[in-house]
């Protein structure tokens, strides 16, 4: 007896969960089954492109799906390009790294509802529906056949075997009926040819099964005789090459899924086909949830790139710009060669055409969702708002144009979401600029000084709370011709009311205060000034010059930042009850006190700004000296 090898301790748990899975959409197990087939076919038809020993029939390519009531067997078979020992116990033994991370992250999901629903498990749904699965194949180039058998999380055996042809064949055993699941309809020929038109319409490669139909006897037609004839279920008609009006969104969906192009149901869809100077059909998605890995270093962005039907590349990433890398989907063209390769491809007119339709058909979609499906935008917003942020930053904003209006932050007015045209439109004409505060948190610059004055003058403030914000809204400079302003800088362009005067000789007459301020905190700020902005609050950090607080916080995490520092100011509000004690300090030539206070307003003033206090020990001896 072969001796029993264990999963994979992950794989185990996906496949304990398939076992008692109550998912109730059990059929996908067929799709996914199907989906390897195909998928193991193509790669046979890849190797024929580029090997001249290997020759491509297509009638030798196909999958057959056999029913058998009486061993309550469901049998796939593909004569695509099979698997060794190794790939056996390396591809079916362990998860598939797609599937696995995502899956950890989905948490414990004990129905495995969601794991199906949004995931895809790819093989191991085979075991939703069979108490054993036997797997036969015989790789490409390969002598030997191997059984590879599993009834489920205990382990899996693989054994030598014979087999005829190159490719793989799966065997399940299927469960026996419950109450609620009657898996015999696994095996009924009606109910097989409705799952497999269902989600599998579209694959390439005939998928054929063995059908019992009724036909007039030949030598007497009104008498009719039940025979057995082999039958192509699926239209292998792809389904970009069919008319868009035929089609429902559930379409789309399943071919979302089948395409594993997510786990998730796609946003929107985008069905293109044009027939000018170039033609090409493409669908684009634009998914709803972020993927597990977007933002590291394994995520490729790219669509699969077809030449007449023939799939080329599976990730063709000159086809997407960096700003638009989240969006699914393909592209078939006539006009592309088939033998086409990486280098030149890049450098092929006809793709660089597509890829500026592309990319604009992507920008008005977009545009569309927002204008007519705000929820809908704002999800895909959460999502992905960041990389269209930084599609305005990088390459030095070449793609800036493009992008602004898609661009949404949050509005201290509004308590939501605003596009920057929104914004303009509730300006005040005396207004001069866009107003944004920068923070870790809505709730955070809520709270912040510094928005003071510009919000009691009841200008609308946008607040960025993320990192690439500010550097995006920098490549900007402007939108509509009105400047961006953070409620932090020198000036803002509001006029205090005549108060200005008043303030003028104040700070003349504490001048002598505040420069002796600014020598307690050299190399610390560049100087102590006398707010114009606060009014409430008794003090506050802004920054001189291009550099905001914001930007260095965020510089500094980065590992070549350089040292970029913001030229820091403490902001004092003379007019603050506060500002007393420090006279009074400065008028008993107090000196001890003064740089107590003046210290302890600076460490304030970073705690507010969310940055840390250089020496909190020293910060909180200071707290206690106040109070003793
Ligand atoms: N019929 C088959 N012929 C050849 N190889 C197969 C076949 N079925 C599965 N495999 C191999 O087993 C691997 C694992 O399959 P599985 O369905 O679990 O995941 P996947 O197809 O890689 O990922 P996903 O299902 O998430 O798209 C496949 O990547 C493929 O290499």
């Amino acid at each position: 007896m072969a001796e029993k090898m264990q999963f994979q301790a992950e794989s185990k748990r996906l496949l304990d969960m398939m076992v008692h899975s109550i998912y109730s959409q059990k059929e996908v197990f067929l799709r996914e089954l199907i989906s390897n087939a195909s998928d193991a076919i193509d790669k046979i038809y890849y190797k024929a492109l580029t090997d001249d020993q290997l020759v491509f029939e297509q009638d030798d390519y196909y999958i057959k799906v056999i029913p058998n009531k009486e061993t309550r067997t469901l049998t796939i078979i593909d004569t695509g390009i099979g698997m060794t020992k190794e790939e056996l116990e390396n591809n079916l033994g362990v998860i598939a790294k797609s599937g696995s991370l995502a899956f950890k992250s989905e948490n414990e999901a004990k129905d495995g509802h969601d794991i199906i629903g949004q995931f895809g498990v790819g093989f191991y749904a085979a075991f939703m529906v069979a108490d054993e699965v036997k797997v036969l194949s015989k790789a490409l180039h390969s002598d030997q056949a191997y059984l590879w058998e599993s009834q489920g999380a205990d382990g899996y055996t693989i054994v030598e075997t014979t087999k005829d042809q190159v490719g793989t064949t799966i065997i399940l055993k299927l469960k026996e009926n419950e109450e609620e699941e009657n898996f015999d309809d696994f095996l009924d020929e009606y109910q097989l040819k409705s799952i497999i038109k269902k989600y599998s319409d579209f694959i390439r490669y005939p998928i054929k099964m063995d059908v019992t139909t009724s036909k007039p006897k030949e030598d007497n037609d009104k008498e009719f005789e039940e025979i057995i004839e082999e039958q192509t279920i699926n239209s292998m008609v792809p389904i970009w090459r069919k008319n868009k009006n035929e089609l429902t969104d559930e379409d789309y969906q399943n071919f979302y899924q089948e395409k594993r192009y997510g786990f998730d149901q796609p946003l929107k869809h985008v069905h293109v086909s044009v027939d000018g100077s170039i033609r090409y059909n493409a669908i684009l998605f634009i998914p709803e949830n972020r993927p597990f890995d977007y933002y590291s270093q394994e995520y490729q962005k790219g669509l699969e790139l077809y030449s007449n039907g023939v799939l080329i590349m599976e990730k063709c990433p000159d086809l997407l710009p960096d700003h638009f890398s989240f969006v699914k989907g393909m592209v078939d063209s006539e006009d592309l060669s088939l033998n086409i390769s990486r280098e030149i491809l890049q450098h092929d007119r006809q793709l660089k055409l597509i890829a500026k339709n592309i990319n604009k058909k992507i920008k008005s979609e977009l545009k569309t969702l927002l204008k007519n499906e705000r929820e809908q935008y704002e999800k895909f917003y959460e999502s992905f708002g960041r990389q269209i942020k930084f599609g305005v930053y990088n390459e030095f904003g070449t793609h800036k144009d493009l992008l602004k209006d898609l661009l949404l932050f949050y509005s201290s007015k509004e308590k939501k979401l605003v596009t920057l045209d929104e914004y303009i439109s509730r300006m005040p004409e005396e207004q001069k600029y866009i107003y944004y505060a920068t923070g870790d948190s809505i709730d955070r610059i809520d709270k912040l000084p510094q928005t003071e004055i510009v919000a009691d003058k009841g200008y609308e403030i946008l607040y960025f709370t993320e990192d690439i914000d500010e550097f995006a809204i920098k490549m900007l400079v402007n939108y509509e011709e009105k400047e961006f302003k953070s409620v932090s800088s020198g000036d803002l362009g509001i006029d205090a009311e005549g108060k200005e005067e008043d303030n003028e000789d104040e700070v003349k007459e504490n001048k002598e205060i505040l420069t002796k301020m600014s020598e307690i905190l050299t190399g610390k700020v560049k100087e102590v000034r006398a707010s114009k902005r606060l009014k409430s609050h008794p003090v506050c950090l802004s920054a001189d010059g291009e550099v905001t607080i914001e930007m260095e916080k965020v510089l500094s995490m980065m590992p070549d930042n350089q040292n970029v520092k913001a030229d820091k100011v403490l902001e004092l509000n003379i007019h603050h009850s506060v500002f007393n004690s420090i006279q009074a300090a400065f008028n008993n030539n107090d000196d001890e006190k003064l740089a107590l206070y003046t210290n302890l307003l600076y460490n304030q003033a970073l705690l507010i700004e969310g940055l840390s206090v250089e020496d909190p020990v020293a910060f909180t001896n200071d707290i206690c000296k106040v109070m003793q």
